[in-house]
């Protein structure tokens, strides 16, 4: 990436920043009376669509249809000549990043995008094998009456199995069961060949195990994902959750360190907070069948009229020290969509208010989506220079100085704290010192106003530190890192090995190319 070019960034004229500001404070306008009521519509009609194509149980048929037609697609590709690259079909404005691909414009597109139902719950085996268009939303509302739960469920409704498996996925229970790949017991792909296979971890699998180490992270560089089975583990009702206040960053450090005990008995689940420099949350859950005492109170966050989650947080320790809360299991889980994490309050600013909750909560929130695919260009350009959108993961032992160098960039609050437990595996995000530890997704979205902040080199300075400490970049964010500086983070041994000896030099493009700046708009 060239930074030299972005030094250069013409500052905007004053006309330029009036229309900007006009847009940002006023996209309400735009959203509230028409994106809300289509998303409200869109989410209830897809959600009947599901609740009978599982009545009629129409999806194992059409699976194998569906992917008869990629196999088809493929074949076609080959005889052809293989003059193009591959890509997924699934268009820009429908994944959840920022940025849209550029190097999907001359691409050949597989049609992986048709593949969005659930196709098998096996309660004996504890595995749910799905199709990789199913979201998040649709498989905790599928599962969750019926008892089960997947051990790592991202927050976010609309994330996919497909993006969360070869992009990467994590969530508070993660401290205890790793990413959303370390779930995963088998993939069924379809190569650039047009074979379809089934492979997993299991050295008794038909075919070799080094291509299921491979697919994580790779982006759709290697095959086409078109099923996976994941693990599952009971459930109950609710979420015993505790909030607890710290009050120095140092605090912060020493008790997620002590809390993100992966074989402590009644914590399911562990996530924090960070307020400002020095106050902060620390969020125990377990898995609970409801309150033992009347005293206790039960919140059910995710309804219409409750406050945005990260606000009543911030209530509950500005009043107590540590208190205790039931939150139903999906309330909890989907905790941070309906305020898209702390996104909606510059996209919404009264969203919040207890009349709009009242009256209009119950559209909200806006499909990512339908706001990515109607975001003007004015608004991108400013999006551009001040908005940051960071999830970096880096060992717990760094927490502080990680924190402290965050502050001192961008000054973003609050500060998403998520720990996760990082196993020793061959792949891209193998471990260079091979021993399994804690590590820590710090995620920092929203507008900075911090002085001397500028979008490629701040990300530089972020990005060079992760890889002092070893951490790795989500790389659904933008990366200005140059490919050597990648191939540093991400262990590209075994993915290059696989890319030669399946015959994907010639069909993918390489990961880079689809992760880095320059070929995403
Ligand atoms: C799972 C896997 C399978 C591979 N299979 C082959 C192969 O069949 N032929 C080939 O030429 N190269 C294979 N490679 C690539 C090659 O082993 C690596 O690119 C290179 O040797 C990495 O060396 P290392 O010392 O960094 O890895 P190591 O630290 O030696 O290995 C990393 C991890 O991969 C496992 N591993 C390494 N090699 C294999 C293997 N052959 N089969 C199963 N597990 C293995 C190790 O047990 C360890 O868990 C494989 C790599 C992996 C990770
Ligand atoms: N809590 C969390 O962990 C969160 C994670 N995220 C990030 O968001 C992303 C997921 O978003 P989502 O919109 O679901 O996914 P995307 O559509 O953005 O897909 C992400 C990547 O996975 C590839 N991919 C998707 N499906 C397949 C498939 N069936 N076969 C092969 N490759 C595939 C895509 O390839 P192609 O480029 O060809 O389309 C793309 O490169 C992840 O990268 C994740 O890290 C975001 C928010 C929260
Ligand atoms: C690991 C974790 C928890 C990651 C959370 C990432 C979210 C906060 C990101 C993913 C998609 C994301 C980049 C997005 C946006 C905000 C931050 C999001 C939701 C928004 C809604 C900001 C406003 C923009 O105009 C636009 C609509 C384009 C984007 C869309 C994607």
């Amino acid at each position: 990436m060239d930074i030299e070019k972005y030094e250069e960034d013409v500052p905007p004229t004053r006309w330029e920043n009036i229309v900007e500001f006009i847009m940002f404070r006023f996209r309400w306008l735009f959203v509230v009376p028409f994106l809300l009521p289509l998303s409200f519509l869109f989410n209830t009609v897809f959600d009947i669509r599901n609740r009978l194509i599982h009545l009629v149980n129409s999806a194992p048929n059409a699976h194998v249809r569906k992917v008869n037609y990629i196999q088809e697609q493929l074949k076609e590709w080959n005889e052809n000549g293989r003059k193009t690259k591959l890509v997924n079909a699934r268009p820009g404005w429908l994944t959840m990043s920022f940025r849209f691909p550029l190097y999907k414009e001359n691409a050949t597109k597989i049609a992986t995008d048709k593949l969005f139902d659930i196709l098998e719950l096996d309660v004996e085996r504890m595995i749910i094998k799905v199709e990789p268009g199913v979201t998040m939303g649709q498989i905790s509302r599928y599962l969750i009456p019926r008892g089960y739960t997947l051990p790592v469920l991202p927050e976010l409704d609309d994330l996919t199995i497909g993006g969360l498996i070869n992009g990467c996925g994590v969530e508070s229970g993660s401290f205890r069961h790793g990413m959303f790949q370390h779930i995963c017991e088998q993939f069924e792909v379809v190569m650039s060949s047009g074979e379809l296979r089934t492979v997993g971890p299991d050295p008794e699998a038909k075919e070799g195990n080094s291509l299921f180490y491979a697919i994580p992270w790779s982006q759709g560089t290697i095959c086409f994902l078109t099923a996976a089975t994941i693990k599952i583990i009971p459930c109950k009702k609710y979420v015993k959750l505790t909030y607890k206040k710290t009050s120095t960053l140092n605090e912060m450090c020493q008790s997620l360190t002590t809390d993100s005990d992966r074989f402590a008995d009644n914590v399911d689940f562990v996530e924090a907070l960070q307020f400002d420099k020095n106050k902060g949350c620390i969020m125990l859950g377990e898995f609970s069948d409801g309150p033992d005492t009347d005293d206790e109170v039960i919140n059910p966050i995710g309804r219409w009229y409750k406050k945005w989650f990260y606000t009543h947080v911030e209530d509950l320790i500005n009043k107590r020290q540590q208190s205790v809360e039931y939150i139903p299991l999906r309330d909890y889980y989907h905790r941070h969509s309906r305020s898209i994490f702390w996104e909606l309050r510059d996209i919404v600013p009264f969203g919040n208010n207890i009349i709009f909750r009242y009256l209009m909560g119950w559209l909200c929130p806006p499909k990512i989506a339908f706001l990515k695919a109607t975001t003007p260009n004015v608004l991108r350009k400013l999006y551009d220079r001040s908005h940051v959108l960071q999830d970096m993961l880096i060992p717990l032992e760094n927490l502080e100085e990680c924190v402290t160098l965050f502050d001192e960039e961008v000054e973003i609050y609050p500060l998403w704290l998520c720990p996760f437990y990082l196993k020793y595996q061959p792949g891209l995000m193998r471990l260079k010192n091979a021993t399994s530890k804690m590590y820590v997704d710090v995620g920092a979205y929203g507008v900075t106003t911090k002085k001397g902040y500028h979008h490629a080199r701040t990300t530089r300075v972020l990005e060079k530190y992760v890889i002092s400490v070893n951490g790795f970049q989500m790389t659904y964010a933008d990366i200005y890192m140059p490919k050597a500086e990648y191939a540093e983070m991400f262990d590209r041994t075994l993915y290059d090995w696989k890319r030669t000896t399946e015959g994907c030099l010639d069909a993918f493009p390489d990961i880079y190319d689809k992760i880095c700046r320059n070929n995403r708009r």
